[in-house]
């Protein structure tokens, strides 16, 4: 487990995280959204224990993270810009990163070269942005961590490329109930991979929620009726985004789906449709709750 308490970090006079808490748990993939400049890679590097804070604690399993190499060995931070060796291949980076992580495993390497068909021995600087994010994604998958800290993980890489990484990361935190974090400003991107979803704006995690109670009973409900129908028709429906048009009402409620169904059969409707919300249109509503206007977070 991963527990961020209140902590507080400037640069200089600019104060870029203050009072921001949120805890990680074993087994999860924790989504971190904000615009550019919110904080997202500051609060990555103080969790990796890169940057030292003003205030506030990280502790992970229990231990301070900051100076802490036992905890590095088990941590692996993918930052948004590579540092790879001079010269180097993955060859040389994997030697590299055996002797630091413990965990690292020459089996596992070997399988993710060749899934991402990518030449071990190919110099790393000669390769495009969306082949060098591949690279940190293998070596870090290598060094089997117990936290995995994502920065933006997702930019440059094409969508079969995007689509294996999610499935790999699944599959990583079913498996070992390791803890990721993973930072984007596009919550599509996070969509269906994450059940923890927090966000960062004006210096602190203003929303933090597992997706299964973000989704829970939250659906969008459209009605087609023989004729068109006048909006207090609907008085006594609990719902939120109601969108009439002529004989379609299109809106979304929370609750009991057969209940919402048997209310909605009082208005003799010639179709019912019901459908999910997606994680977006979830947070839209959220957002607009507590004054938020989401559009202009993320
Ligand atoms: N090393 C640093 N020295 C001074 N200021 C910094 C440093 N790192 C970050 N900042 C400032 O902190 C703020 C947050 O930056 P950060 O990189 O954490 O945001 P971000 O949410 O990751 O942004 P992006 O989505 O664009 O990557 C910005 O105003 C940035 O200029």
């Amino acid at each position: 487990m991963i527990c961020v308490k209140e902590i507080k970090k400037s640069f200089g006079d600019a104060v870029v995280l203050d009072n921001l808490s949120l805890t990680m748990q074993k087994g999860s993939i924790y989504g971190l959204i904000g615009h550019n400049g919110s904080g997202k890679t500051t609060l990555l590097k103080s969790i990796a224990g890169i940057y030292g804070l003003d205030s506030g604690s990280i502790f992970v399993d229990g231990q301070a993270v900051f100076d802490n190499e036992q905890i590095k060995r088990r941590m692996f931070f993918i930052p948004d810009e590579h540092y790879f060796l001079s010269q180097a291949n993955m060859d040389t980076m994997a030697r590299f990163y055996k002797g630091f992580y413990p965990g690292w495993s020459d089996v596992t390497f070997k399988r993710l070269t060749e899934i991402f068909e990518i030449d071990p021995s190919e110099k790393l600087t000669g390769l495009s942005k969306g082949m060098q994010q591949q690279v940190a994604i293998i070596l870090a998958l290598s060094t089997r961590p117990d936290y995995l800290l994502l920065d933006e993980c997702f930019d440059g890489l094409d969508p079969v490329k995007r689509s294996l990484v999610r499935r790999l990361l699944t599959e990583l935190v079913a498996e070992k109930e390791i803890v990721v974090m993973i930072s984007s400003h596009n919550i599509r991107e996070l969509e269906d991979l994450c059940d923890h979803i927090g966000i960062i704006n004006n210096k602190q995690i203003i929303y933090d929620s597992s997706v299964c109670e973000m989704r829970q009973g939250m659906n969008k409900y459209r009605l087609a009726f023989k004729k068109s129908i006048a909006e207090d028709a609907l008085n006594g429906f609990i719902h939120k985004n109601l969108v009439l048009n002529g004989k379609v009402a299109t809106f979304v409620a929370g609750g009991d789906e057969a209940e919402i169904r048997a209310q909605t059969e009082r208005l003799d409707p010639v179709l019912v449709q019901v459908s999910p919300l997606t994680l977006e249109e979830v947070f839209l509503i959220e957002m607009e709750e507590k004054e938020y206007d989401f559009r202009d977070i993320v």
